[in-house]
């Protein structure tokens, strides 16, 4: 569970150093500072979940400092304490965006639960904005299926879970990357924080550049107001940043920065502010190689590839795709009040020998298709369409001649290559000029 930030404003050290010790000791993380000049320095650079303020500070009141507060972040709780329990300053307090006043002398029990109770009501209107360009999603299990690939990828995804270094995770597309990235987040320590979800191929370099820093009012020409950068957003939880790949060379510096130093900087701001995430990217790329061509980092290649997760394609675990689709066969016959859409042998047959060039994304789709419209409780092979334009694989017959086994099979194995006789012949361990002279064969036959 991540620590409770906060930033205790007052000037009596002694009152300092006693709500400090309390808080310290029942898991809050403590920043001080004993002026209003100090506080929004303090808090611009360090953002706390909540400000505890005292009325009287030595260059001015809590009622002066609360606005500027709520400038810089309307979102963090304030909480102002008086040594007067006055109706009218409470009441002030309040008008300027105090969420609770309380007055001294202070019950450190009490504050405690104000102050987590705050801390919770926060992180739930955080979650809720990190979530807000997509569909909260029920959490969905990464790791369905018994294949060792599969095995292997949950016991190296359990390890590296709970760790703060970075995760690159890598994978053809539809494989389940993203699905993977929620899942480390979920489960790890970082749950309570927001899951920022972000695809750097989506934006242009300018907009990646002020989603993810933020920039200040005035910054450009169009920021008629400062906005919080989506690193800010996702502090003390995930930034998983899909497609890395696609990245602008002229951003992955700035993030190699937040990496190395957990510092960022909005545009248009001379400061920089501190940010605590973690960072799981993930590409289809093959980045390794894109780093040896310049054109992805090396630097951040190397920062972010300590932790590597790959997700196999599904036709390196066929034994899984039974299992996947029942999982979405029962889900879309709940979905549409229907009892669960089973699969004829021969349907099962020719999902396991499909290819999946577009993975589990393409399983689904399929299967989506076929229940809708097919209507009835029982998928044939009939009913399957698949997307890629290679024949779907069925298995071979068994009354075929050798020398038509051989046909398909050469057929299959071509068509897998995309036509390249080269690759194929390797596939098939044979020279080149021996396909060559068998494909001529067919030709002659009319085959
Ligand atoms: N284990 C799984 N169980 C159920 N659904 C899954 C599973 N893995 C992936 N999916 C579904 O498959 C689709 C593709 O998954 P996801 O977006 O995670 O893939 P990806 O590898 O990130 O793809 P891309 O590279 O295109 O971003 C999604 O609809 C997701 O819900």
């Amino acid at each position: 569970m991540t620590r409770t930030r906060i930033l205790l404003v007052d000037d009596e050290p002694g009152v300092r150093l006693g709500m400090k010790g309390y808080l310290t000791q029942h898991g809050f993380d403590v920043d001080e500072a004993t002026s209003v000049a100090e506080a929004q320095e303090g808090f611009r650079t360090h953002r706390p979940d909540v400000a505890v303020i005292d009325y009287r500070l030595p260059d001015g009141t809590a009622l002066e400092l609360l606005p500027r507060l709520k400038e810089l972040d309307a979102a963090v709780p304030l909480v102002v304490l008086t040594g007067h329990g006055s109706i009218e300053l409470a009441v002030q307090a309040v008008k300027e965006g105090a969420e609770q006043f309380l007055t001294k002398p202070l019950e450190l029990a009490v504050l405690k639960v104000v102050l987590e109770r705050l801390v919770a009501q926060r992180r739930e209107r955080q979650r809720l904005l990190a979530d807000r360009s997509r569909a909260v999603r029920t959490q969905v299990d990464p790791f369905l299926g018994n294949s060792p690939a599969i095995r292997a990828l949950r016991d190296q995804a359990e390890r590296v879970r709970d760790s703060d270094s970075p995760v690159l995770v890598t994978g053809e597309t539809g494989s389940g990357k993203s699905v993977l990235a929620r899942w480390l987040h979920e489960g790890g320590p970082r749950k309570e924080a927001p899951f920022v979800d972000l695809n750097c191929a989506a934006l242009s370099k300018d907009l990646l550049d002020s989603e993810l820093f933020g920039h200040e009012k005035g910054a450009f020409t169009s920021a008629v107001a400062a906005k919080q950068g989506l690193l800010e957003v996702a502090d003390r939880g995930t930034l998983f940043l899909d497609e890395i790949g696609d990245m602008d060379v002229a951003v992955q510096p700035k993030l190699l920065k937040v990496l190395e130093e957990q510092r960022f900087r909005r545009l248009g701001d001379v400061k920089d502010r501190r940010v605590d995430v973690r960072l799981v990217a993930a590409t289809h790329q093959d980045l390794q190689g894109a780093a040896r061509e310049k054109r992805f980092r090396s630097d951040l290649y190397f920062r972010i590839s300590t932790l590597l997760l790959h997700v196999p394609p599904l036709r390196e675990r066929a034994e899984d795709v039974p299992v996947l689709a029942s999982h979405f066969l029962a889900e879309m016959g709940a979905h549409r009040g229907r009892g669960q859409v089973e699969l004829e042998p021969d349907a099962e047959r020719a999902l396991m020998a499909y290819r999946w060039p577009g993975n589990i994304r393409e399983l689904r789709n399929v299967l989506e298709r076929a229940v809708l419209l097919s209507g009835t409780s029982r998928l044939s092979r009939g009913a399957l369409r698949f997307e890629s334009l290679l024949p779907a694989e069925e298995p071979l017959g068994e009354d075929l001649t050798l020398e038509e086994l051989e046909h398909r099979h050469i057929e299959r194995v071509l068509a897998r290559e995309g036509g390249h006789v080269e690759r194929a012949a390797t596939k098939l361990g044979i020279s080149r000029s021996s396909l060559y002279a068998k494909i001529k064969g067919w030709q002659h036959k009319g085959g």
